[in-house]
Order: C-alpha cells, then sequence, then structure tokens
C-alpha cells in the first residue's frame, strides 16, 4: 500500500504536463484546455470545501480547525478571480466549456465525500490530498533549475508559493491528528481515499495534457 501511495504520489507531482511546464516545452492549446477545465473544477470544488467546514464544525475539537479552511474558502474565492482575469488574458472562454469526461468523474467523487455520514477525518485528508498536490507540482516549476515560462510564471506562483505551501502544512496536520485518533475503520477509508484523489489528479494532468 505504502509502494502504491508513494508511486501514485509522484505520478500525480511529478506529471509529463507538469515537466512540460517547467522544462519550457508546454504545449500552449494544453494550458489552455487545463485553465478552462479547472476553473469548472474550482467551481465543484468549493461546496466540497464548505462541506468540510461543516464537518468542522460539528465534529473538530479543535476551534483553529475552522480558521484554517475558512482560509482555504478565501483563498479559492481568489483562485475563481485569477481564473477569469487569466482566461480573458489567454481568450479562454469560461462559459459553456465541455466538461471533460475526467473532471465529470472527479465531481462526482467530490460529491460523494459531501454526504454527510463521511467521516470528517476522511474528507479533510482528501481536502489536503487535494491541494497538496497542485502545491508540490507547481512548486517544482519554480525551483532554480526549472525553465519554465515566463507568461506560466504567475499560474505557478499561485499554488507554488510558500503561503500556499504553509496552507497545505496546516490541513496536514489537521489530518494527521484526526487519523491518530481515528478507528481503523476510517483510517481504511482515508487511505483509499487519498489514493482516489492521487488517481483523479493524474486522470485530470493526462486530460489536460490530451493523452485521455
Ligand atoms: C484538479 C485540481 N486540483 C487541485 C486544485 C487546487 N485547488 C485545483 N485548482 N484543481
Amino acid at each position: 500500500m505504502w509502494a502504491k501511495k508513494h508511486l501514485l504520489y509522484t505520478e500525480a507531482t511529478r506529471h509529463p504536463f507538469i515537466l512540460s511546464i517547467r522544462d519550457g516545452s508546454v504545449d500552449l492549446s494544453s494550458f489552455k484546455r487545463w485553465l478552462g477545465q479547472d476553473y469548472v473544477f474550482v467551481r465543484e470544488f468549493v461546496p466540497f470545501v464548505a462541506s468540510v467546514l461543516i464537518k468542522a464544525s460539528k465534529k473538530s475539537d479543535d476551534g483553529n480547525d475552522m480558521e484554517v479552511i475558512l482560509g482555504g474558502l478565501a483563498s479559492l474565492n481568489d483562485e475563481i478571480a485569477w481564473f477569469k482575469s487569466e482566461a480573458s488574458k489567454w481568450d479562454v472562454p469560461l462559459s459553456n466549456t465541455v466538461v471533460h469526461k475526467a473532471n465529470q468523474n472527479y465531481s462526482r467523487f467530490l460529491e460523494n465525500l459531501m454526504l454527510p455520514e463521511v467521516d470528517y477525518a476522511v474528507a479533510i485528508t482528501a481536502f489536503w490530498a487535494i491541494e497538496a498536490v497542485y502545491q508540490e507540482s507547481f512548486a517544482h516549476c519554480l525551483e532554480d533549475d526549472s525553465k519554465t515560462p515566463s507568461e506560466l510564471q504567475d499560474t505557478c506562483q499561485r499554488w507554488g508559493n510558500e503561503g500556499f505551501g504553509e496552507y497545505c502544512r496546516s490541513l496536514q496536520k489537521i489530518a494527521n491528528r484526526c487519523l491518530e485518533k481515528a478507528s481503523s475503520d476510517v483510517l481504511t477509508k482515508a487511505e483509499v481515499t487519498f489514493l482516489r484523489v492521487l488517481e483523479h489528479e493524474v486522470e485530470f494532468w493526462n486530460m489536460s495534457h490530451g493523452c485521455a
């Protein structure tokens, strides 16, 4: 299980699409496809994060969780505004987007995680994993030896910046605290959910890269 997790985590955070941004060979039509589809994703992601906030308000034994998750919602508000301005810069229409199968599947997965019977520990683990994949992926494109094109620096900064990294570490701490106290049944569900997130992230990159 650990080896599978490790392999999938690397696949999700070092995907050929991300590596193509990092080495400057990215196909701009792939980038534009990602932009349009990710805007749709983020709009679906907001209600999921709101559902995690509701679970935190009912189930968390630490008052600080709410502030961290609220911070996440605030950053998604900025993310939506950023997508709108970036889409107009790249001439990507955001209305009437044909939602790709990988995006639809991811959205269905999030909807299932929003159900009240899903444990807080499972939902917060998914939330952390979703944000962490973007953080690690885009931070990789900002490293000193990267050749990320200047017009994509802003995109990489959006998720690769240190502040976003700090926020992901706060989510990870909450998830770890919840998992330490979880039953073995919840622990298994959290592990399976974590792997599903990684699979969906890989599928999402595949779709953007044009290999799906
Ligand atoms: C598919 C996906 N995963 C994660 C993120 C980061 N919020 C995102 N914008 N899109």
